[in-house]
């Protein structure tokens, strides 16, 4: 090998969607580039424009537009390839340059700008002139492609008004917009003209110009996405371009080209991060840390890359010390096939992945104690218990469902073990006042009905945690009482403390790292439970979580269960889902609401953007249920259509899998399933705890099940006044207890968020009757 060569990622996904007979060309040129640059075939030539970008030949008809990089510390000369471009396509104002603010390689193609902008910015293509003397190559054998040559747009007829008001030059510059492209930003007059030119930018210019695009100011843009991708850079940095490609996103070529390609976009999250993700994993963090962020802006992909981190930093050994874990069972599978991809399987057996109710469920199955194991009941069960013992005792005062809040979020949330702690609690959040009297009768009730419970052998999830937090900080006060105990005589023999039992001696945190996904839904006793699981210290908790998306009624202030993350935070703003347009919308839908950042600050989703483009969410009011079917059905057959459709390459895509309806309760999804398959001929596969069950094409579920999940068309049905929020189940709330009415609210606001935010490209909202007042209509 005389050169080393590397993919920048935009010319990556730029191949990604090439022909494929264009691609097996650009693997062979890869290989005869690699052991001999100058071979004649080649023909690699400078450019007239930027002396540093040369182009070679990858056929009659393509060109691989590349930059010398330096060369590396074993003194192989370095190549970085930034576009494939047909012939005609290359023109001489392309550019290459290191970014002041990433210090990474940049390449500017001014052919993506708009011919109107150019106009006014006084600046013409011209088509490069060396391969002027080779006849056009035959059209047939060459796939036609779509040319991102300049469009032409119509010139106003008079000077308007720059789009981006309030921006100077400098302003730009110090944000960290690519120089070439400054002074076209400045003469950019209209919404799609700012688009088109976010298109072709390189990453940090496209994020800023969406920022201020978006209405962000200098400022904002400065501290939101700005000061979060600058790396510390030497004077000099500019021209030294073996540098820069080290912190430039890209990918080797080696002989491995030919499966990465083939493995397409679905590759892109392993290979880079964004600057804010990167930093966020590879940070060494002296505690508890915190990760949050909008919906689909990869706090799943930076917890699975912290876990892949953390891992290669183990001592070696055969133990599982790292923990990952998240609310649900599905999410649990999602996460090990997704780390199963990204890390070495060796590493992979270190890595503990389980959801936390079965984290629960271990330590209580640990537990042999006469009457420590007991089965599970669901809370719609405990409730019927708890109805009967208000009968029995013919108590009016309070009904079951307020009885069994109190319980969940009073008593099991802060561990209440006693009617004297019960007196003290506070009881903030909770909109009815209890005196001292009524806490007695209450507790009374309860105390009855955990015996009726424990008498049937049974508990709930949540009663399970808060045991299963119970066993841990014991075991946790043990291991701190025999290290300090250790400490105390000189770390030596312990043979005289009273239990120095084998299981005692050896009595261990259980693990050493402990990351969270979704932590936004963990319960108090979750959390004690965890804290208890690792010793605190350098990189104990790793948390991911939006708290916009909290879907069950659980509140927590991390520093009251001794999770402390000040200082220790960070926050992603790009979404990789969702398009801007399906962000907007979403956004609405919780604007106005409060959110806590798991601590005692507030969340918000400022910055919030995207970069990706697409149609606007459809909203459908229909007349009736039939109505709703039949015009989802109709959607749902064209979606079928339009993601068959052959791609430039011939392939066909398989639509199973792609497309989904998501509703607010099981009945629901039972009777959509239903009526697609028997009235519409459309298959489906409903959303159970353990992934999709049907094996039909298009997935259905409830907005619970859809947390975390993804897909490229999705519908909500049902979204209705009555539904959204269930006005029959919580109206009475608004009287007797407005606290939790506005808890409910919230959640019901919350799941109609989460379900806006699973869409990729197409979302499509209905409903039938009044539209619920969450819709952004
Ligand atoms: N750096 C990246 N490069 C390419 N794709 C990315 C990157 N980061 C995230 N993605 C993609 O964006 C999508 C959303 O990522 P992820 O699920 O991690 O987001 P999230 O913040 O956890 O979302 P949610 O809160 O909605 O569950 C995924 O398809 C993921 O592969």
């Amino acid at each position: 090998m005389t050169a080393r060569l590397s993919l920048y990622q935009k010319a990556e996904n730029e191949l990604y969607k090439m022909d494929s007979s264009v691609k097996t060309k650009f693997y062979d040129f890869c290989h005869q580039f690699r052991l001999d640059p100058d071979h004649p075939s080649l023909d690699l030539k400078p450019l007239k424009g930027d002396g540093r970008i040369f182009r070679a030949k990858i056929d009659r008809a393509y060109r691989a537009l590349l930059a010398r990089a330096g060369v590396g510390a074993d003194g192989i000369q370095q190549w970085l390839i930034v576009a494939v471009r047909h012939r005609k396509d290359v023109y001489d104002q392309l550019s290459v340059a290191v970014n002041r603010v990433t210090g990474e390689i940049e390449f500017v193609d001014l052919g993506v700008v708009g011919q109107s902008v150019l106009q006014r910015a006084g600046l013409q293509l011209t088509p490069t002139t060396d391969d002027q003397d080779a006849p056009v190559p035959d059209e047939q054998a060459v796939p036609a492609e779509p040319a991102p040559a300049p469009v032409v747009t119509k010139q106003p007829a008079a000077p308007a008004e720059p789009f981006l008001t309030g921006c100077a030059p400098e302003d730009l510059r110090r944000l960290g917009v690519a120089d070439a492209l400054i002074d076209v930003v400045l003469t950019v007059t209209t919404e799609e003209e700012l688009d088109q030119l976010i298109a072709g930018a390189p990453r940090l210019t496209a994020e800023i110009l969406t920022g201020l695009g978006s209405g962000m100011s200098v400022d904002e843009v400065e501290r939101e996405i700005t000061q979060p991708a600058s790396a510390e850079l030497e004077p000099g940095f500019e021209y030294d371009m073996a540098a820069a490609l080290t912190r430039t996103a890209v990918t080797t070529v080696d002989d491995d080209i030919r499966n990465v390609l083939a493995e397409g976009d679905f590759r892109a999250w392993k290979v880079y991060l964004h600057p804010t993700q990167r930093r966020t994993v590879e940070r060494n963090y002296s505690g508890p840390a915190r990760v949050s962020g909008g919906p689909g802006t990869g706090k799943t992909i930076v917890a699975l890359h912290r876990v892949a981190r953390l891992a290669t930093a183990l001592p070696p050994g055969h133990g599982k010390p790292i923990l990952l874990t998240t609310y649900t069972k599905n999410l649990t599978a999602d996460l090990r096939s997704r780390l199963t991809s990204l890390m070495d399987p060796a590493l992979l057996g270190r890595i503990d992945i389980k959801h936390i109710d079965q984290l629960a469920q271990n330590v209580l199955n640990e537990n042999t104690a006469p009457g420590a194991q007991r089965g599970l009941t669901s809370d719609d069960r405990a409730l019927d218990v708890l109805r009967e013992v208000l009968f029995e005792y013919d108590e009016q005062r309070w009904d079951a469902e307020f009885l069994f809040d109190e319980w969940e979020q009073i008593v099991l949330g802060q561990s209440l073990a006693t009617r004297q702690d019960y007196f003290k609690a506070r009881r903030a959040g909770m909109g009815r006042a209890l005196n001292r009297p009524e806490r007695a009768a209450v507790w009374k009730l309860l105390d009855q009905f955990t015996l009726r419970l424990g008498g049937m052998g049974r508990e709930t999830w949540a009663q399970a945690a808060e045991r299963a937090a119970r066993y841990e900080m014991e075991r946790a006060r043990k291991i701190h009482h025999r290290a300090e105990h250790k400490a105390g005589i000189g770390g030596g023999d312990l043979a005289h403390l009273d239990d120095n039992s084998s299981a005692m001696r050896y009595l261990r945190h259980r693990y050493r790292h402990v990351v969270v996904d979704e932590a936004q839904d963990l319960s108090p006793a979750h959390w004690k439970m965890l804290r208890a699981m690792v010793a605190s210290g350098p990189n104990d908790l790793f948390i991911a979580s939006d708290t916009h998306q909290r879907i069950y009624d659980r509140q927590v202030t991390l520093s009251t269960v001794g999770v402390n993350i000040r200082g220790r935070s960070s926050k992603l703003t790009l979404s990789y889902r969702t398009t801007q347009e399906i962000l907007d919308q979403a956004a609405r839908v919780v604007r106005g609401a409060t959110y806590d950042d798991l601590d005692d600050g507030t969340d918000t989703l400022d910055g919030y953007h995207s970069l990706l483009r697409g149609p606007a969410p459809e909203y459908v009011a229909c007349a009736d249920w039939t109505d709703e079917i039949t015009q989802l059905a109709e959607a749902l057959k064209q979606w079928r259509e339009d993601i068959a459709q052959p791609a430039e390459d011939g392939t066909v895509r398989d639509p199973s899998g792609t497309m989904a309806v998501c509703v607010t309760d099981g009945e629901m999804a039972g009777r959509v399933a239903t009526d697609l398959e028997m009235k519409h001929g459309i298959t489906t596969a409903t959303l159970s705890k353990d992934g999709p069950q049907g094996g039909g094409e298009v997935h259905i579920g409830t907005m619970h099940r859809f947390k975390g999940l993804e897909y490229q068309k999705l519908a909500v049905v049902g979204a209705s006044d009555g539904i959204l929020p269930r006005t029959a189940l919580i109206d009475k709330y608004a009287t007797t207890d407005p606290k939790r009415y506005e808890r409910e609210l919230k959640k019901s606001r919350n799941q109609l968020f989460v379900a806006a935010t699973r869409a990729r490209d197409t979302l499509r909202i209905s409903w039938h009757g009044r539209p619920s007042p969450f819709l952004p209509l």
